[in-house]
C-alpha cells in the first residue's frame, strides 16, 4: 500500500491537519446528475452504462471523474466513496439490484473506481450515511416511537461487511448520525464487527444539541462510560452536514466535553434542505470566512477538516489555505 494507516499517520503527525474533499451529491447534481431519488447521489453507479460505456460515451462516469479530479486539484488528501445513501435496504428496494451478491459487486465496483480516480497516495473513505437516510429524517433525528429497538447491525451488516474486506478503503466514515442510539449502537460494535478505522460524523442543531436533543454532554458521557472496552478502531468524532455559520462554537463544546479526542469536521453551506422538494434553500449568509472556520476547528482539535453537502472544490481550495496557514508547526 502506498500510504499509512490514517490513524497511524495522525498518532505519527501529531501537528498535521488532513484536508477531506466537499459535498459530493451536491456537487453531482451542480453538474448535472440528477440525485432526488431514494439512492441519492449513488444513483449514477445503478445504470449499466456508466461500467459498460466508455469514458467518452458515458457522461455520468465522466463527470464523477472531474469532479474527483477538481476536488484533488483543490487540495483534498481525503476523499469519499459516493455512497451515502447506499445501504442494502435503499438499493434493494429501490433498484434493479436485489441480491445481496449484485449488492456487493456494485459496492465493490465504485469502490474501485473511486480509487482509480483518487490515485494510491490519497486516503479513501467508505461512506456510509445513517439509518436515517433512507426515510429522510438525518435532518430530525425523528426515528419513530423506539428508536432503540431498530436493528442499526442488521442495516448497516451488508454494506460494512463489504467495506471492511476491500483494502482500497482506509477508513469507514459514519455521517449525519443524529439519534443517540444509533450513535450507541455503532459505538457499542468492537473490532469483528468493526476491523477498520472509523469516524462517526455527528448531525447537530445549529443551537448545539444532536438532531434528537441529546446534548453534546450526553454524547460525551456515552462515550466516556465505555472507556477501555471502546473499540481501538474508534479514530475520530466530529460534526458532518451542520450549519457552517454554527460549526466552530458546536465543534468547540465537543472538545471542551472529550478534549483528548481527535476531531473531524465538515459542515455544509449553510443552506437548509427541503427534505419533501428534495431543494437547499438560502438561510442567511455566511457571517464567517473559511479562514476563520478553519482557525477555529484547529483550534478545537479538529484533524480532518472539510466540506458536505453545497461545498465545492472552491471551498476546499479555501479550506486547504487555511489549514496551511494554521496547522500547528
Ligand atoms: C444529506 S441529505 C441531502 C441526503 C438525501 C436525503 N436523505 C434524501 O433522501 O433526500
Ligand atoms: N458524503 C455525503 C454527505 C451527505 S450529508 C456527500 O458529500 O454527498
Ligand atoms: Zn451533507
Amino acid at each position: 500500500m502506498a500510504r499509512p494507516s490514517v490513524k497511524e499517520y495522525l498518532a505519527n503527525n501529531p501537528k498535521e491537519v488532513l484536508v477531506l474533499d466537499g459535498g459530493q451529491g451536491t456537487e453531482l447534481e451542480n453538474r448535472g446528475i440528477k440525485v432526488a431519488n431514494p439512492v441519492w447521489s449513488t444513483i449514477p453507479f445503478i445504470s449499466d452504462s456508466f461500467w459498460t460505456a466508455n469514458d467518452s460515451s458515458s457522461n455520468d462516469r465522466q463527470i464523477v471523474k472531474e469532479m474527483y479530479q477538481d476536488f484533488l486539484k483543490a487540495g483534498a488528501r481525503v476523499l469519499m466513496t459516493v455512497t451515502y445513501q447506499a445501504s442494502f435496504k435503499s438499493v434493494s428496494e429501490n433498484t434493479s439490484i436485489t441480491t445481496l451478491e449484485e449488492y456487493d459487486a456494485l459496492l465493490s465496483r465504485i469502490v474501485s473506481f473511486s480509487r482509480s480516480c483518487i490515485g494510491d497516495d490519497k486516503w479513501l473513505v467508505g461512506c456510509i450515511g445513517p439509518w436515517g437516510a433512507h426515510n429522510c429524517s438525518e435532518f430530525t433525528g425523528d426515528y419513530g416511537n423506539e428508536p432503540e429497538k431498530i436493528d442499526y447491525l442488521q442495516y448497516f451488516k451488508p454494506q460494512l461487511d463489504n467495506f471492511n474486506s476491500n483494502d482500497d478503503l482506509d477508513l469507514i466514515g459514519f455521517e449525519t448520525i443524529p439519534n443517540i442510539h444509533e450513535l450507541r449502537a455503532i459505538l457499542s460494535w468492537d473490532t469483528t464487527i468493526l476491523p477498520k478505522p472509523f469516524y462517526i460524523g455527528l448531525s447537530v442543531h445549529e443551537h448545539g444539541v444532536l438532531r434528537d436533543g441529546t446534548t453534546m454532554h450526553q454524547v460525551a458521557e456515552l462515550i466516556k462510560s465505555l472507556g477501555d472496552k471502546i473499540n481501538p478502531n474508534f479514530v475520530l468524532l466530529g460534526i458532518n452536514c451542520v450549519s457552517y455559520n454554527h460549526s466552530p462554537e458546536i465543534l468547540r463544546s465537543l472538545h471542551e466535553e472529550i478534549p483528548e479526542l481527535p476531531l473531524i469536521a465538515y459542515p455544509n453551506s449553510g443552506e437548509v434542505y427541503d427534505t419533501v422538494k428534495k431543494v437547499w434553500n438560502p438561510k442567511g449568509d455566511h457571517t464567517l470566512t473559511w479562514d476563520q472556520v478553519v482557525k477555529s476547528y484547529i483550534d478545537s482539535g479538529a484533524r480532518i477538516i472539510g466540506g458536505c453537502c453545497r461545498t465545492s472544490p472552491k471551498d476546499i481550495a479555501a479550506i486547504n489555505a487555511a489549514v496551511q496557514k494554521y496547522r500547528p508547526n
